[in-house]
């Protein structure tokens, strides 16, 4: 009997931190890390300390989920609406949103004070600017108001680039920048793609999400100038930045033509949810392989290699 008790005291424990766990959205978390990475990588010229490479992408972590923490007490309405969302902890009352605030406070807290003792203080006010725009500007101003939502919304979710800079350099540059707004440009033909497949839930809510408000037709266009407009962006580290090299520039080339391709097909069949769904999932594994490009060109290691396959085609010459 007693046993029984124990055992099941164990398991209520083990679901009261799953659902915590799961306020977090963690499933997004990673390729906010991997954007991170990317920055440092190059930031740092191939060469970037593990101890702030742990620190930032705990500190990033740590924010990016206090962000999406206080998205799911102020979104807690329309969860409970969207079949899709429905069973988060706070619209199926596992969790209390009081609560679940006091937890998004704690994780902002130990995020800026990782940041800013074992990185720096411009790496830990972007980590929380990124907490402020995506709550205030993305959650309050734009989501349930303005069509345009999740591309002005987009820049929260580019912030972790430039944290990932700032912690390696202490400040922002050109290619900084450059690296957000490939992630911003990015974001819009990663929703809009998922929000064909889900316009209904959107619709039903009242969330004037693209393809609900302006069809699919006009959705699909917009999809291909962002997507032309991102690969545009990811081949400016080459030229005019010159920050990467030959390998980054095979990657970024094969998955740019991929992404093109794919946005074309769906810009002829904008009612087709295979083809979008396609697009959602690749745009997905198109940031996470250019990210993972950009770090693998910049292994000092990588250049050594090209180097000496150029004076052997040099030679050859
Ligand atoms: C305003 C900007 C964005 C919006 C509105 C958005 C929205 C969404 C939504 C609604 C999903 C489906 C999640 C679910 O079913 O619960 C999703 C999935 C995903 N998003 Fe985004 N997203 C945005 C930006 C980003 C950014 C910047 C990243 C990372 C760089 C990202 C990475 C992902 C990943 C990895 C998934 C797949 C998660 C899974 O495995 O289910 N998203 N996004
Ligand atoms: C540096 C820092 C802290 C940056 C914050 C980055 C961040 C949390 C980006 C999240 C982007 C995202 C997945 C939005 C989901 O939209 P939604 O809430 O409308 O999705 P839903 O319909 O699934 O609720």
């Amino acid at each position: 009997m007693i046993e029984t008790n124990v055992s099941r005291q164990h398991e209520s424990f083990l679901e009261v931190i799953y659902s915590y766990y799961q306020l977090t959205k963690p499933r997004i978390i990673p390729l906010l890390l991997i954007t991170t990475a990317g920055s440092m990588w190059i930031a740092a010229n191939g060469e970037v300390n593990p101890w702030l490479l742990l620190v930032t992408l705990v500190g990033g972590t740590l924010a990016a989920a206090s962000a999406q923490t206080i998205n799911c007490i102020y979104d807690r309405d329309i969860d409970y609406d969207m079949e899709r969302t429905r069973d988060r902890p706070i619209p199926s009352g596992r969790i209390q949103s009081r609560d679940a605030l006091i937890f998004a406070i704690i994780l902002a807290a130990i995020s800026s004070i990782l940041l800013a003792v074992f990185a720096n203080l411009l790496a830990a006010t972007l980590a929380i600017s990124g907490i402020v725009f995506y709550v205030l500007i993305y959650t309050h101003f734009l989501k349930r108001h303005s069509t345009q939502n999740i591309v002005i919304g987009g820049a929260a979710g580019a912030i972790p680039t430039l944290v990932g800079w700032a912690a390696v350099t202490g400040t922002l540059s050109w290619t900084a920048w450059l690296l957000f707004a490939i992630v911003f440009l990015w974001t819009p033909p990663h929703f809009w793609a998922l929000a064909l497949m889900i316009k209904d839930d959107y619709a039903k809510v009242g969330v004037p999400m693209l393809p609900v408000v302006a069809g699919s037709a006009l959705t699909v266009r917009q999809i291909w100038n962002y997507t032309l407009i991102t690969v545009f962006a990811s081949f400016l580290l080459i030229y005019p930045l010159q920050e990467v090299g030959v390998v980054y520039v095979v990657i970024a080339t094969y998955l740019g033509s991929v992404f093109i391709y794919r946005a074309w097909k769906l810009l002829h069949h904008p009612d087709d949810k295979t083809l979008a769904r396609g697009l959602f999932l690749y745009s997905i594994s198109y940031m996470m392989l250019l990210c993972l490009g950009m770090v693998i060109d910049s292994f000092p290691l990588t250049h050594r290699i090209t180097s000496i396959v150029e004076s052997q085609l040099h030679l050859l010459n």
